[in-house]
């Protein structure tokens, strides 16, 4: 049975998965010790549990447990990789290079570096929203510590050829930091295989609670670390005080387990459904999906469907739970930057819709978003002037408009 609303922003975050809810319960009632409590049984007990989901978490990305820092989520994890090897590697150097499509949480804390004397080099993206590897190996200076590089991006679903990337940065002795928070859970992930020295990730966009991620630490060839933006007890082997979110943290790791165990099945039938309903709304006339299509995350797809204003057409589908842009900049009313460094007009970029699916999203509601979704365009057309004159075969572009 079909229950209204439908959430299909499953990039803004996901829903708890109720095996998750069930494994922190016992960690939000009676088993409520602080993980540093070294001289009772409620403090083992949460430390067991700490480590526990350390382990789980480390077999999901193949890394050591001593390689997981806890943090409050991917935004912390984020400003903590930047800013903790910008100070961290200050005698290397003080350039960090990225891209102009990363998250909010990466490119803020880049201009906090900036005004601290640091320099950021923003690469732009392609078309499709991929990397040039020439233009990021042209970027290198002797003063490079760093590129970070988003491994899926969050409003398109692009995946960057992370291995590349890692092997330039190898090659030229730099550390490369990947925010990975919409992969991580969703695509395999081995920071081995990938390269990867520092990587922020979290817990609400793969099935678990909002409040907690990590930053995986790389401890090995090289041993990197990272000044603590958060001082106080010395937890997390000092890069990262402060009493650890236990039944968070008890979350993550069984998000982790979860995600291990059931992504192929899961990116079977998701992708599946997320190539029936793009198949079905790019039958729309003038409807063109953003991004690559070859290199992308299995459950997202962002389309513009032109002449029709991404807002409105929200407000033509309200029972479907879908995002304009990316929600963390959803408060604002401009183009998305994203979709803008592909080359799209602010038309074309408000016109978008982004559709995220999840392990729990259904056939059923797939076939509401397409008759709805499909309903919704054609009505607001009816309405626009400037489909009318596209269908009457006027060029839009002969159109000298007033300035106002
Ligand atoms: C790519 C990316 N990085 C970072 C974040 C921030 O994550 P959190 O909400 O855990 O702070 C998000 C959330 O939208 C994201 O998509």
């Amino acid at each position: 049975m079909l229950t209204l609303p439908i959430y299909l922003d499953n990039n803004a975050t996901t829903p708890l998965d109720p095996r998750v809810l069930e494994a922190m319960m016992p960690y939000m009632t009676n088993m409520f010790g602080n993980a540093a409590s070294r001289n009772h049984a409620f403090g083992w007990q949460a430390e067991e549990a700490v480590d526990y989901a350390r382990e789980q978490i480390a077999a999901l990305i193949n890394c050591s447990p001593k390689e997981i820092i806890f943090t409050s989520g991917a935004t912390e994890s984020d400003n903590l990789a930047l800013k903790g090897v910008f100070e961290m590697y200050a005698s290397k150097g003080n350039h960090i290079i990225t891209l102009t499509t990363e998250h909010k949480a990466v490119l803020d804390p880049c201009k906090h570096i900036e005004k601290m004397g640091g320099k950021v080099t923003y690469l732009q993206v392609d078309e499709k929203g991929l990397i040039n590897l020439k233009e990021l190996e042209e970027a290198i200076t002797d003063k490079t510590i760093l590129i970070s590089v988003m491994y899926a991006n969050n409003e398109i679903g692009v995946i960057q050829p992370i291995r590349e990337i890692s092997a330039i940065a190898k090659k030229h002795g730099i550390l490369f930091f990947t925010d990975a928070t919409q992969a991580v859970g969703k695509i395999p992930v081995d920071v081995e295989a990938d390269g990867i020295d520092l990587m922020a990730f979290s817990a609400h966009k793969m099935y678990g609670p909002k409040g907690v991620g990590a930053l995986y630490v790389r401890r090995k060839n090289p041993r990197v670390k990272v000044t603590a933006q958060m001082d106080g007890g010395g937890h997390e082997r000092g890069m990262r005080s402060g009493t650890l979110n236990v039944p968070g943290i008890v979350g993550l790791g069984k998000a982790a387990e979860i995600a291990k165990q059931d992504m192929e099945a899961d990116t079977k039938r998701i992708a599946a459904m997320r190539d029936r309903l793009e198949r079905e709304l790019t039958t729309i006339e003038e409807s063109y999906v953003n991004g690559s299509t070859e290199h992308r995350l299995p459950h997202v797809s962002n389309i513009s469907f032109k002449y029709v204003e991404g807002e409105g057409l929200m407000m033509g589908v309200k029972d479907l739970a879908v995002s304009s842009g990316s929600a963390c900049t959803s408060a604002s009313l401009e183009p998305s930057y994203v979709l803008k460094a592909l080359g799209l007009s602010d038309d074309l970029a408000h016109s978008s819709l982004r559709f995220g699916l999840s392990r729990f999203t259904t056939n059923e509601e797939i076939d509401y978003a397409i008759d709805h979704v499909k309903e919704a365009v054609a009505k607001l057309r009816e309405l626009s002037p400037l489909w009318e004159m596209f269908k009457e075969g006027i060029d839009l572009n002969s159109i000298e408009w007033a300035e106002h």
